[in-house]
């Protein structure tokens, strides 16, 4: 068969293979791209944002308990939960509709197919053939599913979007960035969660800063059980019952969460055939530039074992076709202080070292700034929240290294302060800096001295 040439095929539609195909086309490139399902992947359809419309009606549910402890006589009212499933996947799907305009402007073929590897230049699409000297492999993660008795009864974070109402009685398995979040959303719309946690929260965030998340999810409602392996599940009379390692039995649930992990996408690619690099959890081995161990063929995305977030697999399929295609052939991207938010409730903001990684690199050169308040809009509703701001700097300049924010209104915070560190900036230059009062930011300018120690 004659295969179509191309200068670049991306495997996947997700956010790292469509910022990968649109700068390469942009650059002028001919490209195809091979996505199956819908258009813009996880992050789109079954991840940020599904996931943040979700946040964002938690915190009105919420809201609307400030507003009656504010003096509004109105009485909280509940969710109409497929009036807004509806809205939401209207939004959805007017994003993939921008998305197909794109790839149609920018004249990058689309090819609805699986793609397999017959050689590094070479793929299979279904009936046709492609070739390129440059292939991209963009096909993402997808969540992990644990083998014990009963877990098919459960479901993972794809699933969850597709309820079509709010279940009274959750389970969910993990502590990390899915299920502190998913956990967050159905508490604040009424639902009764347990999590069920086998080490701590947040691994490999910030300890004080997840202690304290912890605590305040507590405070919230939702009842964390740690250190708690669940065995297996059963169903009885249509409910979930589960068996804890400790030998108790909690439930009954309507529905089971796992949030565990996600593997990533390689089982398709037939990725054997052309000798390439997988790891742990089917990751593909990069190195700095995004390049595989098979010469012309690269990754980028949750496929790789980098930081699983949308802006990182935009970033470096950007940077991957400005080196292939546009004239830069240093063009990286830069991994370091990453800026992440956990929209639980309340968010938690971080960028650059937890204290724990600054004192493994730093050892005694690291000092810490904090200040802990209830922000005045809480204060009046007396709901207290405690909101947090930790400063982890180094040296005599105390250059910050780390900031972490836990509290209302820190998701939208964060991205200003992650500018001033990219650029270096010190516990001088905040100090130099005047606050914009009543604010829940100022009290970043404002700390006080050293916390002793
Ligand atoms: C519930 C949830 C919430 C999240 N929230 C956030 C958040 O708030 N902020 C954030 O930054 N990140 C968030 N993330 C992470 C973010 O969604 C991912 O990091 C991002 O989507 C990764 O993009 P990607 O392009 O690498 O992969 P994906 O978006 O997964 O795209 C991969 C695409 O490849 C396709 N594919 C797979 N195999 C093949 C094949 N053989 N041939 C052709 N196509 C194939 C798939 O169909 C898919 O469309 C969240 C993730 C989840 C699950
Ligand atoms: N706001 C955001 O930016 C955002 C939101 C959601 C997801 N994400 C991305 O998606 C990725 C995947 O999210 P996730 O929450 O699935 O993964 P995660 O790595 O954040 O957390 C996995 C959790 O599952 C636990 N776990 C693993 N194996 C287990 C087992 N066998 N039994 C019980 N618990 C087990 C871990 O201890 C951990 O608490 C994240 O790492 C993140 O990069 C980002």
């Amino acid at each position: 068969m004659t295969a179509e040439t191309f200068d670049l095929i991306v495997i996947g539609g997700g956010s790292g293979g469509l910022a990968a195909a649109i700068r390469a086309s942009k650059h002028g490139a001919k490209v195809a791209l091979l996505e199956p399902n819908e258009l813009g992947g996880t992050c789109v359809n079954v991840g940020c944002v599904p996931k943040k419309a979700m946040w964002y009606a938690a915190q009105m549910a919420e809201a609307q308990y400030i507003a009656v402890d504010y003096g509004f006589h109105d009485k909280p009212g509940s969710l109409d939960w497929p009036r807004f499933i509806e809205r939401r996947d209207e939004y959805i799907q007017r994003i993939r509709g921008k998305y197909a305009q794109t790839l149609d402007t920018g004249h990058i073929t689309l090819v609805r197919e699986v793609g397999r590897f017959l050689a590094p230049d070479r793929i299979q699409a279904g009936p046709r053939v492609l070739t390129a000297p440059h292939i991209v492999i963009a096909t993402g993660s997808s969540p992990r599913r644990l083998d014990k008795p009963g877990f098919e009864l459960g479901i993972t974070s794809d699933e969850f979007f597709d309820l079509r109402a709010c279940p009274r009685r959750a389970a969910i398995v993990g502590g990390g960035y899915i299920a502190v979040e998913l956990a967050g959303v159905l508490r604040a719309l009424g639902c009764d969660v347990d999590m069920y946690v086998r080490g701590r929260l947040m691994g490999g965030f910030d300890e004080e800063m997840a202690f304290v998340l912890g605590e305040e999810m507590q405070k919230h409602g939702i009842d964390i059980h740690y250190g708690c392996q669940i065995e297996a599940a059963h169903e009885k009379d249509g409910v979930l019952l589960l068996d804890c390692d400790s030998g108790s039995r909690p439930g009954p649930y309507d529905v089971l969460i796992f949030a565990v992990g996600r593997d990533s996408n390689t089982a398709s690619l037939d990725a054997e055939r052309i000798g390439l690099r997988t790891g742990e959890h089917g990751h593909v081995e990069i190195d700095d530039y995004q390049n595989t161990n098979v010469p012309g063929v690269y990754a980028v995305g949750d496929v790789t074992p980098r930081m699983q977030l949308t802006p990182v697999a935009v970033a470096a399929g950007r940077k991957l076709a400005d080196r292939l295609f546009g004239g830069k052939p240093d063009a990286r991207l830069d991994y370091e202080n990453i800026p992440s938010v956990v929209f639980s409730h309340p968010p938690l903001g971080t960028v650059g070292m937890s204290e724990q990684q600054a004192r493994e690199r730093y050892g005694a050169a690291v000092h810490l700034y904090k200040q802990s308040f209830t922000p005045m809009q809480l204060a009046l509703a007396h709901r207290p929240m405690t909101t947090l701001f930790k400063l982890i700097c180094v040296g005599d300049d105390s250059r910050i290294v780390g900031m972490q924010m836990l509290g209302p209104g820190v998701d939208e915070i964060l991205q200003g302060f992650a500018v001033a560190i990219k650029m270096g900036a010190t516990k001088a230059d905040l100090d130099a800096t005047l606050a914009i009062h009543p604010t829940v930011s100022e009290e970043m300018v404002l700390m006080g001295d050293r916390v002793p120690g």
